[in-house]
């Protein structure tokens, strides 16, 4: 059999090959610290190169076994390791070692045959004393060579638990390796006791084949897991690059959250303050609720006091309306006594104007002026208020006496004021309210006083004016009970007998007629008649006419009135509730004055004048003798006074005179032309009453 194996001698090519051979004995010596270190710089270089295919690490492998082989080799004498055939000896087993190692690596499964199992125990015997002797084995140097190729395969990781975790289930790792060299040296300790000097011998081809088989398994198995490694190393590119546009990716979102970090903070200092801000406000609100919480309190009790006083006052108010409904019952009860005494004061107030006398004659004796106090004055005795005597001057210096006395209703002594008078006058207005006609002329002698009496002057005003006041005051107090008013007003002047609107420059035939169905009702056509709502008004209306009234100068009166004026004041009055009216009428006469007509300077005037006063003596005289016919319609003056004259008419005259001594004979005509009419009896006046709109007298209403 062993014939047919080569011939020692054919192995010593690979030997010179690898001189290295004692190196390889020697390697365990170092022990693993030397392996370990020797690894650690291959892992190194292999980091530094990069990843270098399989075929080339094992390239490098072999290379580096061997060199390492040959380094170590380099001075195998100086290790003191034998004779030349002890060197020859193992250059020949170690030659079938090289042999194999430098055969290239088979991927596939080995075909060889299995090593009988005696042989495999001579194999292992040998590796077993290798390591105990320190000395390099003959055939265990294969042992020695799987220390070095576990050494060369630490490149791919630095990490010897790595390696060992990575190669755990192909092949035996460095640690594996280590262990083997320990569980040898356990093994080299055990052969102390027990050394094993079993070895391949040279010849021995099968089992130093075993052997080789055996490498061959372990560096197939370390092929394998390289290869494992390798295919992890070639997905490590894309991994990497994976890696890098993750990393990009991963930068730009770093950045993103950078900028979004930073817009955060933007937006964080932003919040901050609006949240300082917002905590000032909140602060400053809560200060001001407070306040107004205080304020609420306080509103609260005063709401609370407030409450109880309004419970008071409604049961106050309660107790207040039935007290204002017992007291409105007695207010309709007092009204309605208040109307009737009021209608009874009217009766009574009236009654005693009857008894006066419905045609009173009031005499007033006008002072001398400044212009006239070098004129002689006629001789006055005002005997009582309603008496007075008038005596001639000259007849008085003849020692002829010749008083004369009368008696009116009133005397007026010079010194009386236009207020005095008006007292006298005021109850005749008050009459008018009542629902009657009223007529109060002045009648005298030019310059004697009466338009003074009737109109007065700015600063002292007379009847007429007064008359206003009263007729306003009183509507006011009327109303008060019941009664509205409304006020119509006419201006009239006869002039040459013929009559004029005062109100209007108008020419216009304006003629005095009779009302329907009256005796002595008249009224005037076309004139302006208005309805006045004021007493300034009515003063204005007044002014006009007395602006358009003629006057002319006279020897008694500079600015003497040529005419007669009559301001007509008709009063309706109205009271609802009781459904009655009441129709009065003022007739305010300011006649024309009379004069001499031999001291007169405008004889027409005059004579129409005196003509006019004429007939109005002469109608006096007619009522006073009660003639069935009295002459009204003889002059339009008489005419005109016929309701207040002869009919139903409280009628008043003042008769004014002058004192001066040359108006002596006019003003004792004049005195006894009112002593006449004083003795005149004129019908008793009736009341003007509507009740139920029925007429019940109509009498004295115009138009
Ligand atoms: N009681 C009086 N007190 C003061 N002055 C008076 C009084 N009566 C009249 N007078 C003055 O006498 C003058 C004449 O009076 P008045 O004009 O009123 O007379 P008359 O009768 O109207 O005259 P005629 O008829 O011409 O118009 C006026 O200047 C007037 O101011």
């Amino acid at each position: 059999m062993e014939s047919k194996l080569p011939k020692p001698s054919a192995l010593k090519r690979p030997t010179a090959m690898k001189p290295t051979l004692p190196f390889e004995r020697i390697k365990p010596n170092f022990g693993t610290g030397l392996s370990n270190k020797s690894q650690m710089i291959c892992d190194s270089l292999q980091s530094l190169n990069g990843f270098q295919p399989l075929s080339k690490d094992l390239t490098n492998f072999q290379s580096y076994d061997c060199t390492s082989r040959r380094a170590r080799a380099a001075s195998p004498d100086s290790l003191g390791l034998g004779s030349t055939a002890s060197r020859l000896k193992i250059r020949r087993s170690r030659s079938a070692c090289d042999i194999r190692d430098m055969r290239p690596i088979k991927r596939t499964e080995p075909t060889l045959a299995p090593i009988p199992a005696k042989a495999a125990r001579t194999i292992s015997n040998a590796f077993a004393s290798a390591s105990i002797t320190n000395k390099p084995p003959r055939i265990g140097t294969s042992a020695t060579n799987c220390t070095g190729v576990g050494t060369v395969k630490r490149p791919f990781s630095t990490n010897p638990a790595k390696q060992a975790t990575g190669g755990k289930s192909t092949m035996p790792t460095q640690k594996n390796l280590v262990k083997t060299n320990s569980g040898s040296a356990t093994a080299a300790t055990t052969s102390t006791v027990k050394p094993q000097t079993k070895r391949i011998p040279p010849y021995d081809f099968k089992a130093r084949f075993n052997d080789l088989l055996e490498k061959h398994k372990i560096v197939k198995e370390r092929l394998e897991e390289k290869s494992e490694q390798l295919n992890r190393l070639k997905n490590l590119p894309e991994q990497l690059e994976d890696t890098k546009s993750q990393l990009k990716l991963t930068t730009e979102e770093l950045q993103n959250c950078q900028s979004k970090i930073e817009c955060l903070s933007k937006q964080t200092k932003l919040q901050q303050q609006k949240y300082d801000s917002i905590a000032e406000d909140l602060s400053k609100t809560t200060a001001k609720f407070e306040e107004l919480r205080k304020t609420y309190n306080n509103i609260k009790n005063e709401h609370t006091q407030l409450s109880s006083e309004v419970l008071q006052l409604r049961q106050r108010t309660s107790e207040l309306t039935e007290t204002n409904v017992v007291l409105l019952d007695e207010i309709n009860v007092y009204k309605e006594q208040l109307f009737r005494s009021n209608m009874e004061r009217k009766e009574l107030h009236n009654t005693v104007l009857d008894l006066r006398g419905n045609i009173r004659v009031f005499c007033r004796v006008r002072p001398t002026l400044e212009c006239e106090h070098d004129k002689l004055l006629c001789g006055w005795n005002f005997i009582d208020e309603a008496t007075v005597e008038i005596s001639n001057l000259e007849a008085i210096s003849k020692n002829k006496p010749n008083a004369h006395t009368f008696t009116f209703d009133q005397v007026f002594h010079p010194s009386s004021d236009q207020e005095s008078i008006f007292e006298m006058v005021s109850p005749l207005i008050q009459s008018a309210l009542d629902g009657y006609n009223i007529c109060i002329f002045a009648y005298g002698q030019t310059g004697s006083g009466k338009t003074y009496t009737m109109d007065g002057v700015a600063s002292n005003p007379g009847i007429i004016p007064r008359t206003v006041e009263l007729l306003f005051e009183s509507i006011k107090n009327y109303r008060n009970m019941g009664w509205e008013y409304e006020i119509k007003v006419t201006f009239l002047e006869i002039y040459n007998e013929v009559l004029y609107d005062l109100l209007s420059n108008e020419q216009k035939d304006m003629e005095i007629r009779m009302v329907k169905n009256s005796k002595n009702d008249i009224y005037v056509s076309n004139i302006t008649q208005e309805i006045v709502e004021s007493a300034g008004r009515l003063r204005e209306l007044m002014h006009i006419a007395k602006m358009n009234r003629a006057t002319a100068a006279t020897v008694g009166n500079e600015r003497s009135s040529r005419s007669h004026a009559v301001t007509k004041i008709e009063l309706v009055g109205q009271h609802k509730e009781k459904q009655e009216i009441t129709i009065g009428s003022i007739n305010l006469v300011d006649l024309a004055g009379s004069e001499s007509p031999k001291t007169s300077t405008r004889m027409n005037e005059t004579k129409n004048i005196n003509r006019s006063l004429s007939e109005l003596t002469n109608v006096i005289l007619a009522l006073l003798q009660k003639q069935d016919h009295i002459p009204y319609r003889n002059s339009k003056l008489t005419h005109l006074l016929m309701p207040s004259l002869g009919g139903n008419s409280k009628t008043l005259m003042f008769i004014n005179v002058a004192p001066l001594q040359d108006c002596f004979v006019e003003s004792l005509k004049s005195l006894r032309f009112a002593a006449t009419v004083n003795q005149c009896k004129i019908a008793k006046a009736k009341r003007n009453r509507i009740h139920n709109n029925s007429l019940a007298n109509t009498s004295g209403v115009g138009n």
